[in-house]
């Protein structure tokens, strides 16, 4: 098979602990397999088995802190360095939930530096996974909410598990806080721009069956089945020859990318004078005070 070909050999499943959890499937040796001893840091785990899938792993809800996405960047550096690595797919390590998005406690309180480092973080996570040469396949065991809507959207090929009550969409709005030009321009990639247009607006996040409806995924399957889907559909992806796939996603996605690249350091700028102002913090603090007593 297509993917088993791109994943050489056989490895022992390997767990590494951490935020992220890498499964590489297939090394030529146990020293190329050493050799990716260094994915074994705080926050990514590492499992060799039959495909690489990078699974989110920071308790208890994949909130993306700084750390996260800058081991996830990371992380993914390293895979798209690996010639020996032509797929990965990304899911989460917790049943019901794929990603909570941004951590809200990383755009609260802090220092106007903290925010912009935060915010690089941010950009260089979608950078790299939005432009990676890698087929990458989102597999969506749960909610998916904002900056969580955003990693699944950056992928090539989206199936989410079959249940209304995982949602997923960019609520910004809802937050009373606005989705950046890049995310915005990744919605409408994907979904086309008078969907994206009232999404947006409205803050919208859409059960599953609806996610479909309108193209935000590409497939449901039942919550057991999402992995083994996404395994299937990666085969799929890696018989096309790399290098026609690679340049068609990059004649697809490059105006995209150099738009952000382009405005990087004013894009930083924005948010951080956004998110400094008193209206904004306070926003933030009444959803999280929501979140919290929701319980
Ligand atoms: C002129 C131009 C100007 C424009 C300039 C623009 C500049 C840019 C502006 C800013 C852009 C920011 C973009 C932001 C993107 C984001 O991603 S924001 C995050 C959005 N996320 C959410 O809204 C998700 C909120 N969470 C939930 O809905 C639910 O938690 C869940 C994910 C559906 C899971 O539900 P459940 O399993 O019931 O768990 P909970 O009990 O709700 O949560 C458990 C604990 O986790 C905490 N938590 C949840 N989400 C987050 C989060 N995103 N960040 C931090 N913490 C989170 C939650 O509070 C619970 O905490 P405890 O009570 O302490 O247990």
């Amino acid at each position: 098979m297509a993917a088993q070909a791109v994943l050489r050999s056989s490895a022992p499943a390997r767990l590494l602990s951490g935020s992220f959890y890498i499964r590489k499937g297939v090394l030529a040796s146990w020293q190329h397999y050493q050799s990716r001893r260094p994915f074994s840091n705080e926050k990514v785990l590492v499992e060799l088995d039959e495909s690489t899938v990078m699974k989110m792993k920071n308790p208890p809800v994949n909130s993306l802190s700084l750390d996260v996405l800058t081991e996830f960047s990371i992380s993914l550096e390293k895979l798209e360095i690996d010639r020996g690595c032509r797929g990965v797919i990304l899911t989460s390590a917790f049943p019901k939930i794929f990603s909570a998005g941004l951590d809200i406690t990383e755009m609260c309180g802090k220092s106007a530096e903290h925010y912009a480092a935060f915010w690089r973080a941010v950009q260089e996570m979608w950078l790299k996974l939005y432009g990676s040469n890698m087929v990458t396949i989102a597999a969506i065991n749960g909610s998916s909410p904002a900056g969580g809507c955003l990693m699944a959207m950056c992928c090539d090929y989206r199936i989410m598990a079959d249940n209304p009550k995982f949602a997923i969409g960019l609520n910004e709005t809802q937050l009373g806080i606005v989705a950046p030009f890049w995310f915005k321009e990744t919605m409408v990639n994907t979904v086309g721009n008078r969907v994206t247009e009232q999404s947006l607006q409205l803050g919208q996040m859409y059960p599953a069956p609806d996610a479909l409806k309108i193209g935000l995924v590409d497939k449901l399957v039942t919550e057991e089945k999402v992995q083994s889907t996404a395994v299937a559909a990666m085969s799929q992806w890696l018989a096309v020859p790399d290098h026609a796939r690679q340049i068609t996603k990059s004649i697809m996605r490059k105006p995209t990318i150099d738009n952000l690249v382009k405005h990087r350091e004013a894009d930083i700028n924005n948010f951080v004078s956004f998110i400094t102002k008193d209206s904004i913090q306070k926003s933030l603090q009444v959803y999280m005070d929501r979140l919290k007593q929701k319980k």
